[in-house]
């Protein structure tokens, strides 16, 4: 079954929000555990049990694994395992993408059967749309999906996302919609666009129209960035959108009741 379906069924059931499992070392204090391995390990333990088999998806931040080297590598593949083994749908949030040879490691790394194999990563377009291809074609032969940066929810993006006629921005969706009509005809496609839940304004100045997408969405920026979920939802346009929350869920921890209701607040 493509991602595109395991997303809408998962949605279907849970919800679009989508937990962030980010763990800040402002988190790791402020959940009262060391910022090392051994904090991260107990951070993933208690994120499984909130949030295993009762939501749609995570997305791991792998910036906040990756900082503590090999031993934090290991508590994300656990946690990756753990999620996916429970039916839930992991987004790696790795923002990887390079020329094509490279990219092809980059997908086999996060879309394939290794112990990082996630059902979805992020991935940035900046080598161009088509130099991502090795991770398109993986996702539509495994049922895999992918999330391409477009327009960002930091502010900074807007002098390169928005520059040019049409903005990059745009090139960037309308090549992604190409490929999904391409390797999923006829069907929402898997392949998606990270569209900040902030960036209404931007779009609105600059034109963009997110509706040649033809797959999916995802709108960071709820909670802690200052962005409402009705900001997110005006993004859909036919697309089938997530809601990734990471702080705004985390602060409801290390207390496991309000841990696991957080995410119904959003
Ligand atoms: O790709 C992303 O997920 C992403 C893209 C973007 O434009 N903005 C953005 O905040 N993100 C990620 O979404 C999460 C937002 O975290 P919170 O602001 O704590 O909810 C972080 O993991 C960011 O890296």
């Amino acid at each position: 079954m493509t991602f595109a379906r395991r997303l809408a069924a998962a949605q279907e059931q849970f919800g679009a929000v989508c937990v962030g499992a980010d763990p800040h070392a402002s988190i790791l204090e402020a959940w009262g555990l060391p910022d090392s391995p051994a904090g991260l390990a107990r951070f993933a333990d208690i994120f499984t049990e909130a949030f295993s088999g009762s939501v749609a998806s995570i997305k791991p931040q792998v910036a906040f694994f990756e900082r503590h080297g090999s031993a934090g590598l290991a508590v994300l593949e656990n946690l990756i395992g753990a999620f996916r083994e429970a039916g839930t749908l992991v987004i790696a949030d790795a923002k990887r993408g390079d020329i094509g040879s490279t990219m092809a490691g980059y997908a086999q790394a996060w879309l394939g059967e290794g112990p990082l194999g996630s059902d979805a990563v992020t991935l940035s377009p900046y080598l161009g749309v088509g130099a991502l291809a090795p991770a398109f074609d993986l996702a539509a032969e495994n049922g895999r999906g992918v999330y391409v940066l477009a327009v960002t929810s930091n502010p900074e993006g807007a002098s390169i996302q928005g520059a040019g006629v049409p903005p990059v921005a745009q090139t960037v969706i309308d090549e992604l919609g190409a490929w999904n009509d391409r390797l999923w005809p006829g069907q929402a496609g898997s392949i998606g666009a990270v569209v900040g839940a902030t960036a209404g304004p931007r779009l609105a100045q600059w034109g963009i129209s997110l509706e040649p997408l033809h797959g999916l969405i995802l709108a960071p920026g709820v909670g802690a960035q200052g962005a409402t979920r009705a900001e997110a939802e005006a993004l859909a346009v036919g697309n089938l959108l997530s809601v990734p929350v990471s702080r705004g869920i985390l602060r409801a921890g290390p207390d496991m009741s309000s841990l696991k209701d957080s995410h119904l607040t959003f």
